[in-house]
């Protein structure tokens, strides 16, 4: 791998994980088909890839909750397998679902986590005060959980995951299920923690825009693999031009029309998803009357187009062939069953 391996925080090479049929007549499901991962030292690292892809498997296996069939994972340095404790103190966990005891108050919730890591009474409750006013939970330290936000209780599961000050936080869908206000706060909270003591950050999420507005790096997995890694920017910056989408007035005349797309010179990558196909052109302004002429002689009628700079959805696309809302969408077991 390109960063060598002493200034890596996370490390991961060739993960491969089958869960067992899950009922009769179910088969095996391939979750991790041999992924690699590099997460240099304190950076926002961000795991994009749809539902099912492998994400949480890939967590699980690093924060020691499962175990690879194969392939091997270090956290700092330490083997995920051999050294399973000291990896543990090295980490924070926050999962998808909440691990905060709803019928205590969020105070109550943070000086018992403390306690679990072995800190005094009072050691504890310093520590508990502390991330009480840093995640602004002040007011409701004293109600039950129950009573909070969804906001106000994804702030206390990043809290209780930071009680023992670890090194690596893993940050596994954090914004899933919040509404946007919520959702840009925890973006706030997020981006404050690889400013403090250099904390290393695994982000996964199926938020494109969550990935590229808070990952430094991130690396796109797809059908349990990295397909591609890099900056935001670099991924992006990696496409030429612009991308054109065409809406077609029905999907039968998607094919007709990227044959006709490929016929027409500085037309690249035109990839059909039902009625709709997408290319790339140096310039979407020039290119579109063209794109339109050509479609119009050819019979193929078109309801709208539009032209974009570069997203990341244009990157899963480049590198996996299929959109990343069609992928969402997709029956992603039947495309991954264990051979
Ligand atoms: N305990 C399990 N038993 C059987 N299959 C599982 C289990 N956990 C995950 N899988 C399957 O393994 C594949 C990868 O799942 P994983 O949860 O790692 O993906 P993900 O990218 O985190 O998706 P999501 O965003 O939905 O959490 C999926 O097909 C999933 O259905």
């Amino acid at each position: 791998m390109a960063v060598p391996s002493g200034r890596l925080a996370l490390e991961a090479s060739d993960l491969v994980k089958t869960y067992g049929p899950s009922g009769r007549g179910k088969e095996p499901v391939r979750a991790l088909n041999g992924l690699n991962l590099a997460v240099p030292h304190g950076t926002v690292f961000g795991l994009l890839g749809p539902n099912g892809a492998g994400k949480s498997t890939t967590v699980k296996i690093l924060t020691t909750l499962s175990r690879a069939d194969s392939g091997d994972a270090r956290v700092m340095g330490l083997d995920v397998v051999k050294s399973q404790n000291a990896v543990r103190l090295a980490i924070g966990y926050v999962s998808q679902k909440s691990g905060s005891d709803v019928d205590a108050t969020g105070r109550e919730n943070l000086v018992l986590q403390g306690r679990i890591y072995g800190l005094s009474r009072s050691a504890a409750t310093r520590r508990a005060e502390e991330l009480l006013d840093r995640f602004g939970l002040g007011e409701a330290a004293n109600r039950i959980v129950r009573g909070y936000s969804g906001g106000m209780q994804r702030k206390l599961d990043v809290a209780l995951g930071l009680v023992h000050r670890p090194q690596v936080l893993f940050l596994d869908e954090p914004t899933t299920g919040l509404d946007p206000e919520a959702r840009a706060d925890m973006w706030a909270e997020i981006e404050k923690l690889t400013g403090q003591d250099g904390l290393t950050v695994l982000l996964t999420t199926h938020y494109l825009e969550e990935a590229d507005r808070l990952a430094g790096q991130l690396a796109i997995v797809d059908r349990g693999a990295v397909v591609v890694e890099g900056s935001p920017e670099s991924l992006k910056a990696s496409l030429r031009g612009d991308a054109i989408q065409i809406d077609l007035a029905g999907a039968s005349l998607g094919s007709q029309a990227a044959s006709l797309l490929s016929r027409l010179p500085g037309v690249r990558e035109v990839v059909v998803d039902g009625a709709v196909v997408r290319c790339r052109v140096d310039s979407g302004a020039t290119a579109v009357p063209a794109v339109l002429g050509l479609l119009d002689d050819g019979g193929v009628a078109v309801s709208s187009v539009t032209t974009s700079r570069p997203s990341l959805d244009d990157v899963y696309l480049r590198h996996t062939g299929r959109s990343f809302s069609a992928a969402e969408l997709a029956d992603e077991s039947a495309s991954r069953r264990a051979a």
